[in-house]
């Protein structure tokens, strides 16, 4: 086991790097439905088979005509010879006449514009048609959103709601992904009881095992939920030799800052390795990380705001990376505070905040409770606000803000 020594602490970034260096991307693929394709990463690159659309259509209801046939200076009047709805073939349009057609309808192989019927006058089987046609006005043309041998989306890719709507228009149904990560969680703590149950003093409800559930369904992991496990060496050996038989990673939460003896980390030293470091992020100073046999161990710390943060800023691109994901960023942006800093920290700290819109200018508001104990500030907030290391922005300061929608879920 080793640790950081007193003072030192280890950046987020050189953390990071390691977990991201030693993700063992997962190999097995599945195949699923397109419909079931949320938030799974793809396996193969999607390659269209086809144009989309397939054929010339129009982008309105209207008349279809060939311009040379109205290039006069005043109106032009032509007969209409047929009627094209969505899902006909046309016949080519004859010599000086038009195509009654419709939204989304094949428009014939000769016509090169469509004219709105808004602008139009119909009388008698003819239509009278606005002067100033321009070529291929209100086509959409073949491929315009897709052309046959396209990738339209590679492999890596966590795909998004209309990622599934692309796949769809192309006509593939069913699509490679990386078989989803099994992840073990466990709660360590003596003080620990599971909601529903009567506490007794001294004891505390187990939050972080939701919490954590919570946020790896977003990641369509499958979850082997130890609980709380009985705090005794054996049943610690007991429960990680079985999670590590099975999961892909173990995540497990409390007990591992510098306080006394700890099973789960005595057992999984037994087992494998783990080590400890502190690292320089507020909250989630302790944070472990190790493997038992093939199985990758990330230990978090026990404050509920800590492993939350935690999760979400090492833990989660570490599952997207063993998910197979190409990309493991998540987006932020700079926008203004609303509150000063007192005084600078030794950490980066990552405050639970939320948007504040005024006149629709957006404003990064702070909760005013950050203790890592507390877990009702990031239930209130929508997002991190990051104050790096060494640094205590004041009201109007530009500050990184990364929404939880980046976060997680399948944005
Ligand atoms: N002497 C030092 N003490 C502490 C240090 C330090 O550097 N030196 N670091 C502090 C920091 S920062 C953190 S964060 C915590 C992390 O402690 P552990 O990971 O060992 O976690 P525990 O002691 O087991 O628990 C901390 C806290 O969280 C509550 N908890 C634990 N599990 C759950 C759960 N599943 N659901 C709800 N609440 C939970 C637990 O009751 C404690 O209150 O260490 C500091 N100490
Ligand atoms: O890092 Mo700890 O979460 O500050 O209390």
């Amino acid at each position: 086991m080793s640790c950081c020594d007193r003072g030192q602490l280890r950046s987020v970034d050189a953390m990071l790097d390691e977990l991201l260096n030693k993700a063992k991307p997962v190999k097995d693929r599945i195949d699923v439905p397109i419909v079931d394709a949320l938030g799974r990463v793809l396996a193969e690159d999607i390659i269209s088979s086809i144009d989309v659309p397939p054929h010339n259509n129009s982008a309105v209801d209207g008349y279809a005509v060939i311009v040379a046939n109205c290039t006069g200076k005043s109106p032009t009047t032509l007969t209409i010879s047929q009627r094209v709805p969505a899902g006909s073939v046309p016949v080519a349009l004859q010599e000086a006449t038009a195509a009654r057609i419709f939204t989304g309808a094949t428009v014939p192989d000769n016509a090169n514009a469509v004219i709105m019927q808004e602008d139009c006058n119909v009388q008698d089987g003819h239509v009278t048609l606005p002067t100033g046609i321009s070529l291929n006005q209100n086509i959409r043309p073949q491929g315009q959103d897709i052309q046959t041998g396209q990738i339209i989306l590679k492999k890596g890719h966590r795909i998004r709601a209309q990622d599934m709507g692309l796949m769809a228009s192309i006509g593939v149904a069913s699509i490679k992904v990386y078989r989803p990560l099994k992840v073990a969680i466990l709660s360590t703590g003596d003080e620990l009881i599971e909601p529903g149950m009567l506490a007794k003093e001294g004891q505390i409800y187990n939050s972080n095992r939701y919490t954590l559930k919570g946020l790896l369904d977003g990641f369509n992991a499958d979850i082997v939920d130890l609980g709380i496990v009985e705090d005794t060496l054996s049943a610690t050996l007991a429960a990680l030799t079985k999670a590590a038989e099975s999961a892909d990673i173990i995540i497990t939460s409390g007990g591992v800052s510098v306080g006394e003896e700890d099973h789960v980390k005595t057992a999984i030293n037994e087992l494998g390795e783990l080590n400890l470091w502190k690292l320089a992020i507020k909250p989630g100073k302790p944070f472990a990380f190790g493997h038992v046999n093939n199985t990758s161990v990330i230990g978090l710390p026990g404050n509920p705001g800590a492993v939350f943060v935690t999760f979400c800023i090492l833990a989660r691109p570490f599952l997207l990376k063993c998910q197979g994901a190409e990309h493991t960023n998540a987006h932020s942006f700079k926008l203004p505070i609303s509150f000063s800093l007192k005084k600078p920290g030794k950490r980066r700290e990552y405050l639970r905040t939320r948007l504040n819109y005024e006149h629709g200018v957006a404003t990064i508001e702070n909760h005013p409770n950050q203790s890592s104990g507390v877990l009702s500030s990031a239930s209130w907030a929508d997002g991190f606000a990051i104050i790096p290391e060494h640094t205590a922005p004041q009201k109007g300061d530009l500050v990184e803000f990364y929404p939880f929608s980046e976060l997680f879920g399948n944005g």
